[in-house]
């Protein structure tokens, strides 16, 4: 474990001292301070914090969602300038009702005026990634949450972008789907490499997924701990019996117990 974050060279997602007020009727609310984040190319990287410490409201600051109140937030281009800078996951899923699986996974390349074969055919690419090829002609009302959420992730994904930012993507899901939905998760990494920010209320989630995982604070937000995770990928369920995997956690939760409760205490 570090506590201080050593800086990355060149970062593909690069936090320097961000700070996010907001107003209040009593005054201002410091919902983030002081927030210094580096993310590698092709890093996997999990932000973890008790409930309220700014996490989200980070990672809509990164996405570009939401304004900064101090400091700088930049994601490096990569040499295709046509590529998104990011595309974001929601917990919620965020498919639009009225179009086919195919036509939501191709939305994004449809705005970038990709024509319809080549869209169609990447969207049938990446509906087959998460089994879901035979569903393309279906719409969302006739499938269950966890595919709706599968058809989030690999929209997000089908837009190519030079980082993915995921706020709690499994969290309305049922404890067996959002497992598989994991192993998915770990199997797409492994092939892409892409860049990700992923914040996660389960150590489990953050510990088998992440490179590294980032402890915020209870508000205001502030970098707390950062823990290098180095169990051996490729990664699968079968990961979370290793010894080291357990020993992860219990370091991780250590700390975290230990700001949940001051942030409990701190409460009226
Ligand atoms: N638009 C807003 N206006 C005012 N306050 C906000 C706004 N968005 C978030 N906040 C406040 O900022 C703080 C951080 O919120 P945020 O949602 O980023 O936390 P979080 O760590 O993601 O929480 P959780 O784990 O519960 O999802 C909270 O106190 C929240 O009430």
């Amino acid at each position: 474990m570090t506590s201080a974050m050593p800086p990355v060279a060149a970062p593909k997602i690069g936090a320097r001292n961000v700070s996010k007020h907001y107003p209040r009727a009593d005054g201002v609310m410091i919902a983030l301070e002081d927030f210094s984040l580096d993310v590698a190319d092709g890093e996997f990287v999990c932000i973890v914090g008790p409930s309220g410490c700014g996490k989200s409201t980070f990672l809509r600051m990164v996405a570009g969602l939401e304004s900064i109140s101090q400091g700088a937030i930049e994601i490096r281009p990569g040499a295709d300038a046509n590529k998104p800078l990011n595309s974001v996951v929601f917990q919620e899923y965020a498919i639009f009702p009225w179009k086919t699986l195919a036509d939501n996974v191709a939305f994004g390349l449809q705005m970038r005026g990709i024509g319809r074969k080549q869209r169609l055919d990447t969207a049938r690419f990446w509906l087959d990634r998460v089994g879901l090829s035979k569903f393309a002609d279906y719409y969302p009302h006739q499938i269950s949450g966890g595919m709706k959420q599968r058809v989030s992730i690999v929209r997000a994904l089908a837009n190519d972008p030079e980082v993915l930012l995921m706020d709690e993507p499994l969290g309305a899901l049922d404890a067996q789907t959002r497992v598989v939905i994991q192993e998915e998760l770990l199997r797409i990494w492994e092939e892409t490499r892409k860049t990700v920010l992923y914040i996660t209320h389960s150590l489990d989630e953050a510990v088998l997924l992440g490179d590294r995982v980032i402890l915020m604070s209870a508000q205001p937000g502030r970098h707390l701990a950062t823990f290098r995770i180095d169990l051996p990928r490729p990664r699968s369920i079968a990961t979370t019996n290793l010894p080291a995997f357990a020993e992860y956690r219990a370091a991780i939760w250590e700390k975290l117990s230990a700001e949940v409760i001051r942030a409990m205490e701190a409460r009226p």
